[in-house]
């Protein structure tokens, strides 16, 4: 273990912190993986600050995310989300759940990779559509037949998202259940990163 306070009867909240230290835990995958959802628990598990990046970018244009997509297109919306994520990357620790198409991005991929550890929601075309057939909120998903749209992103998105720090699968267990098991893989990273 590599902080020496640590006790036998810490938590796994504890532990999770501890390995964390002062970087952020940035969430990354596809829609419906259950970043925004997951992530604010995790923060509240960490006692420290949750932001999700969509929410805080339809805080600053003051316009809801289709609204954006609409109004200025994929690639305006990319830019603004690169900065956005930079800047509230710049302070951890937080919690930091992102835009499914964020860390596709190259240049926000970098920011990410430099500011603390990534963790790959990793989730099955069925559990993905289960959920977002739900609402109609993602712009990329009003096409013709969106499940393929979604199927189409997963082979074009997942050889990328590997590239983040962590993977954890998400399946449809509760939030609370896979909140844990990114509270686990955080200590597993560290104390892998830690071994001799
Ligand atoms: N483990 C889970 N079990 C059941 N429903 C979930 C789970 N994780 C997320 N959801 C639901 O799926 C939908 C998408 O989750 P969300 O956190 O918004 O995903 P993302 O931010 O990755 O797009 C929400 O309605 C959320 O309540
Ligand atoms: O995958 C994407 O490119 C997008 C995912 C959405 O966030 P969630 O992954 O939280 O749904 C949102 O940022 C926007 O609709 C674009
Ligand atoms: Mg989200």
């Amino acid at each position: 273990m590599s902080d020496p306070v640590l006790k036998v009867g810490d938590t796994l909240k504890d532990r999770a912190r501890a390995a964390l230290g002062s970087r952020n835990l940035i969430l990354v995958g596809l829609m419906g993986a259950g970043k925004s959802s997951v992530g604010r628990i995790v923060a509240h598990q960490l006692g420290i600050p949750f932001i999700d990046s969509d929410v805080e970018i339809e805080r600053v244009s003051r316009m809801t995310i289709s609204e954006l997509f609409a109004a200025y297109g994929e690639d305006e919306f990319r830019a603004l989300e690169t900065r956005v994520i930079k800047r509230l990357l710049k302070n951890g620790p937080r919690v930091v759940s992102t835009g499914g198409g964020a860390f596709i991005n190259d240049r926000t991929r970098k920011h990410i990779k430099k500011s603390g550890l990534s963790v790959w929601l990793k989730a099955d075309l069925e559990v993905l559509w289960e959920r977002v057939s739900k609402r109609d909120t993602r712009p990329l998903l009003k096409t013709e037949n969106p499940k393929q749209t979604l199927e189409n992103l997963m082979n074009a998105r997942y050889p990328i998202y590997a590239e983040a720090d962590i993977t954890v699968l998400s399946r449809d267990v509760r939030k609370e259940v896979m909140a844990d098991e990114v509270l686990k893989a955080v200590i597993e990273a560290q104390t892998e990163s830690t071994l001799p």
